[in-house]
């Protein structure tokens, strides 16, 4: 059985590498249960488990995800696009209603803060790829998250696109005490903006430490096993515990 036993370090930048099919979507999934792992348990600052309704909600609603095709609705507006970052904090009946001036005005903050303001009213399907992912993350800052869950959030991007959107992602997590735990397929951009690698194949992990330290043959136990296409196949059920940090309040 692949054990994944792994706790995340508050405020720190956390990198999944791996081949494809090693397992970084599934772990970072488990993160806040949209994949349920098959035994173990996600427990948010080593107690309250998740197994709990009322933790799970609370956890969700201040986790904020950044995906690789950005989720976003391409006929609304940047400026709505992010304040569907706060649904989580309303009832159904209140999120059907126009948005607050208070919601409003966060998410307009978050639209500045990823250098989007001039584009609050442009549809999204107008935008760049780049921009879009820009947005994408000011919806997760609108939720004020503790953690960020970014799966491959720069996979659809060109060279030079991927690397300002992953340094404005490191930078907005850390100006904000924000836990960052991305998946990537960059190696260097994951070495340049990780504080700790934690390196999957087969579904286990088979590197965790700094990003600092790792050397060429690290990066040939996470990538130099079986070829890609063969791991998903040879992936026994696994069996995953992660802790993550608390919320602030
Ligand atoms: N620990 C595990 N135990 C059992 N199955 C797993 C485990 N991790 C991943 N899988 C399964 O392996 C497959 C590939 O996993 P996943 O998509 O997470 O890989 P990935 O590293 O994100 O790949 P890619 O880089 O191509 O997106 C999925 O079908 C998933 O259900």
């Amino acid at each position: 059985m692949a054990r994944t036993d792994l706790s995340i370090e508050r405020g720190k930048v956390t990198v999944l590498l791996g081949p494809s099919g090693a397992g970084k979507s599934t772990l970072l999934r488990c993160m806040n249960l949209l994949v349920k792992p098959t035994t173990g348990s996600v427990r948010v600052d080593g107690t309250a488990s998740l197994d709990s309704r009322r933790e799970l909600r609370r956890h969700r609603r201040r986790t904020g995800m950044v995906f690789q095709h950005h989720q976003l609705i391409p006929r609304f507006s940047a400026l709505r696009n992010v304040l569907l970052g706060r649904v989580g904090y309303h009832s159904f009946w209140q999120s059907i209603l126009p948005s607050s001036r208070g919601d409003q005005r966060i998410a307009l903050e978050a639209l500045e803060r990823v250098g989007l303001l001039d584009k609050a009213l442009t549809r999204v399907d107008n935008l760049s790829g780049g921009m879009q992912q820009r947005v994408g993350i000011a919806r997760a800052l609108a939720q004020q998250p503790d953690l960020i869950l970014a799966d491959e959030p720069v996979a659809s991007l060109d060279p030079n696109s991927a690397r300002r959107v992953m340094e404005l992602l490191r930078r907005v997590c850390q100006e904000s005490g924000i836990t960052l735990v991305a998946s990537l397929h960059q190696v260097d951009l994951a070495l340049e903006h990780a504080d700790r690698i934690v390196g999957l194949a087969h579904g286990e992990i088979v590197y965790d430490g700094p990003a600092a330290g790792v050397t060429d043959e690290d990066l040939l136990v996470i990538y130099g096993g079986v070829p890609a296409d063969e791991q998903a196949d040879a992936l026994p059920l696994s069996a995953q515990t992660v802790s993550l940090p608390t919320s602030a309040d």
